[in-house]
């Protein structure tokens, strides 16, 4: 059973299934969690999830906005282009190409990661990929749709339903707990409340912080809040996660678990995932490597996991 089927369907009763077998695994990880405040352990909770079912829908990985965008199965089409994408900072008088005529394809079921030493322009081009910036010049287009032909509202809704974000900039909200934050995204797509307080409430079991529900960000540990951010990235199935510096200020330990669980997503539910940073270190988590410095890509490697070698590439730190 994959997390878009639990998440397509939170109904009937269900027992437990391989993917929370490999879940339970994970969720060892972290000895804090392992008991919430009835001492149950994370994961009896997921055994005892009522919410967990195999319902009747398959995993959906697709979304269409009321513009027509949809993301499809075929792999054979990028879900996403860069054509000759530049952007073009304006800073008074003066003009600051921080991207120069970048041409990417990425296609659906990708772990991709964009690497590049600081100031090259990463952050940049992962605002253009979650639709969250326009080029100054050339196209994004998203699933063959030219992102630039998209007023305001549509461009959210496709954020919304198709792209779920772990960016460092994109604090959780500072006066909501934990699960409010990770509600959040499901209010604005008009979830039924009920069913979006299980979703919630089955995502934070899944990282880890079922017993931190309560909290506010500022109750958590930085890697706490980044396992929010993830569960709130997922609370809508969206079939793509951009990730900026997932790791970031993450200590060594709390960093791999991110990463593993993101590989997990990428292996097991066949999500998109694109992660910019400038930690070789992640490559080996990549079916391709995007290398890019002052605004241009430098060169674009595709391997098997572990196969892209970091040794190569040390030049970029
Ligand atoms: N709003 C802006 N106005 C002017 N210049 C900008 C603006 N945003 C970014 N830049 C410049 O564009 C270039 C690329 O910035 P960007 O943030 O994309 O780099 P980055 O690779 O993400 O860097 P880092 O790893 O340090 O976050 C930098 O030289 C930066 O100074």
């Amino acid at each position: 059973m994959t997390l878009s089927e639990i998440l397509d369907s939170f109904k009937t009763k269900l027992s437990p299934s391989k993917f929370i077998d490999s879940l339970e695994k994970k969720a060892s990880f972290y000895d804090e969690s392992q008991n919430d405040s009835e001492g149950n352990t994370l994961e009896e909770n997921l055994k005892n999830n009522p919410y967990l079912n195999s319902g009747n829908n398959s995993g959906n990985n697709s979304a269409e906005s009321s513009n027509g965008i949809k993301i499809s199965k075929n792999k054979d089409e990028p879900l996403i282009k860069l054509t000759d994408v530049w952007k073009i900072y304006q800073m008074g008088e003066v003009e600051f190409a921080a991207l120069k005529g970048i041409n990417l394809e990425i296609y659906e079921g990708e772990f991709l990661i964009i690497l590049g030493p600081s100031g090259s322009g990463k952050s940049t081009m992962m605002n253009l990929l979650g639709c969250l910036d326009i080029p100054s010049k050339g196209t994004v287009s998203l699933n063959s749709k030219d992102i630039s032909e998209l007023d305001e509202s549509e461009l959210a809704i496709i954020r919304g339903k198709m792209i779920g974000f772990i960016f460092q900039s994109f604090n959780l909200l500072p006066t909501l707990s934990t699960e409010e934050n990770v509600l959040l995204p499901m209010e604005f797509q008009e979830e039924n409340r009920q069913i979006a307080r299980q979703k919630a409430s089955y995502l934070l079991d899944i990282v880890g912080l079922s017993n931190k529900k309560g909290n506010l960000p500022s109750q958590l540990s930085g890697g706490q809040r980044q396992r929010v951010a993830i569960a709130r990235s997922l609370a809508v199935n969206p079939p793509i996660i951009l990730a900026d510096e997932p790791t970031g200020n993450l200590d060594t330990k709390t960093g791999d678990y991110i990463l593993d669980f993101l590989d997990e997503l990428h292996a097991r539910e066949g999500k998109t995932i694109i992660i910019v940073t400038h930690d070789i270190e992640l490559v080996r988590y990549a079916t391709r490597v995007v290398y890019i410095r002052d605004g241009e890509i430098e060169k674009i490697e595709k391997c098997q996991k572990n196969e892209c070698q970091k040794n190569e590439h040390e030049e970029l730190k």
